[in-house]
């Protein structure tokens, strides 16, 4: 395996959160594209001890004055030649504004150069149908989304920037429409689509604006793991800093403002859609060795009980280290990140595919780790990751948290 870069020299800012153990947030990002070449400047909105999937955590957020601070210390030694902006996970309103205030910043002082500056937005806000950051943040992404080039909403992030209810592949596109036209965005890529004919499938659909704003859409399925893991979002995101640049330079739109391909080039084509193949490729093999080994190693739980699993709290202590087997094996798989499995193409958009419907909260009924499925127990749940998809399956509880009953929220 070669170790040369991949991408040509980039230099990205990456705001997100950062936990002390396991791979998440910038954790997760910050290796990510490393492994791949790119110098990363890492700007943590959070510092935890461990992700919020364990329903337990200690740690600190960061403050949007916090945030501020940290960035004009960069900027006062000249230290904001950034390439890239990647943003994800912020814990409120404010640390939001303050997300896009840097983008601005920095988006101005790249003005003279086009091409030279490119902010990939993750609107953290909230999955199937439940917000897990206060409401007051959602009119504040609203408003950043015109100053960023590419986003990448889940189902439900769409939604709700779009103002448009999804629940067929038809309302996805008009969601898709809407976000390029009223808010400018020149790229989307909307997260873990889930087709009701495709139970086994997640999808992925993208696309990048023609010069009027109309959208050229793209889709690209690949195969559902049956397991909820935690960084997905964050390793998504950083490969795909690393494999849009990559297709960019290679597409010669570099000093394109927004790298937007001419209007002749089809959906499937675009340099968005190369690079989420990639994308897909990497993560579908990461992912699977992840559950490989996750597997193994709570095989040694089943049987007898343990004595972990006789104590007092045994059922705290169970889903700890089912938490724990789940952390998504990226240290071990760097060649993986390096040479994607090209298997999944991206194809042009049928809104008509799967009936046009598309379930709005979950996806497929799943068997769960606690034998729990059904819409009913989910409801009351608060936002803890929740069953439906493939994805969820081993996260969701159908109980309010035990462990700490005051976060209703995935992330604090
Ligand atoms: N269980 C899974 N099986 C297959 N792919 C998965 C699974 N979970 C996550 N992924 C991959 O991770 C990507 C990001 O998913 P997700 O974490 O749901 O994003 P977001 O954080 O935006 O909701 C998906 O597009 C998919 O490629
Ligand atoms: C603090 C924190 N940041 C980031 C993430 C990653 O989220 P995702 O799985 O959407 O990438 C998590 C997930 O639990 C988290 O707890």
């Amino acid at each position: 395996m070669s170790l040369d870069p991949v991408v040509p020299e980039t230099c990205v800012l990456a705001i997100a959160s950062h936990v002390v153990y396991g791979y998440v947030g910038n954790t997760m990002a910050a290796l990510v594209m490393q492994t791949l070449g790119c110098d990363v400047a890492a700007l943590n909105t959070v510092q935890y001890s461990n992700h919020t999937g364990y329903r337990q955590w200690k740690g600190t957020k960061a403050s949007s004055k916090e945030m501020q601070d940290l960035y004009t210390g960069l900027k006062q030694s000249y230290l904001t030649n950034f390439d890239v902006l990647l943003t994800g996970y912020a814990p409120s309103a404010e640390t939001v504004d303050a997300v896009g205030s840097i983008a601005r910043d920095l988006k101005l002082k790249s003005s003279m150069k086009a091409g030279s500056f490119f902010w990939i937005l993750d609107p953290v806000m909230g999955d199937q149908g439940k917000l897990y950051v206060s409401e007051d943040v959602v009119p504040v992404y609203r408003n950043l989304l015109r100053d960023a080039d590419l986003i990448l909403p889940n189902q439900f992030e769409a939604e709700l920037l779009s103002e448009t209810k999804i629940t067929s592949l038809s309302s996805l596109k008009e969601a898709i429409t809407q976000l390029h036209k009223t808010h400018r965005i020149p790229h989307i890529i909307v997260t873990s689509i889930n087709l009701p004919d495709k139970p086994s499938t997640m999808s992925i659909i993208g696309s990048t604006a023609r010069s009027d704003f109309s959208p050229r859409i793209f889709k690209i399925d690949v195969p559902a793991i049956d397991c909820f893991f935690s960084g997905t979002g964050d390793m998504f995101a950083a490969l795909t800093v690393v494999r849009l640049r990559e297709a960019v330079t290679h597409a010669d739109l570099n000093n394109t403002k927004s790298w937007v391909s001419p209007n002749d080039v089809k959906a499937e084509d675009l340099p968005l859609a190369k690079a989420a193949e990639k994308v897909l490729g990497s993560m579908h093999t990461v992912l699977s060795k992840t559950k490989e080994a996750r597997d193994k190693e709570l095989e040694g739980m089943a049987g007898p009980l343990g004595v972990m699993e006789k104590e007092k709290d045994s059922e705290k202590r169970t889903w700890l280290r089912k938490t724990k087997a789940a952390e998504v094996k990226v240290v071990r798989c760097l060649g993986d990140l390096r040479e994607p499995r090209l298997d999944w193409k991206a194809e042009a958009f049928d809104e008509n595919e799967g009936g046009g419907a598309i379930e709005h909260v979950g996806g497929p009924k799943v068997e769960r780790a606690d034998g729990a499925n059904g819409a009913g127990e989910r409801e009351g749940l608060g936002m803890q990751h929740l069953a439906g998809t493939g994805k969820r399956l081993e996260n969701g509880h159908g109980k309010k948290d035990s462990v700490d009953s005051t976060l209703p929220h995935r992330r604090a």
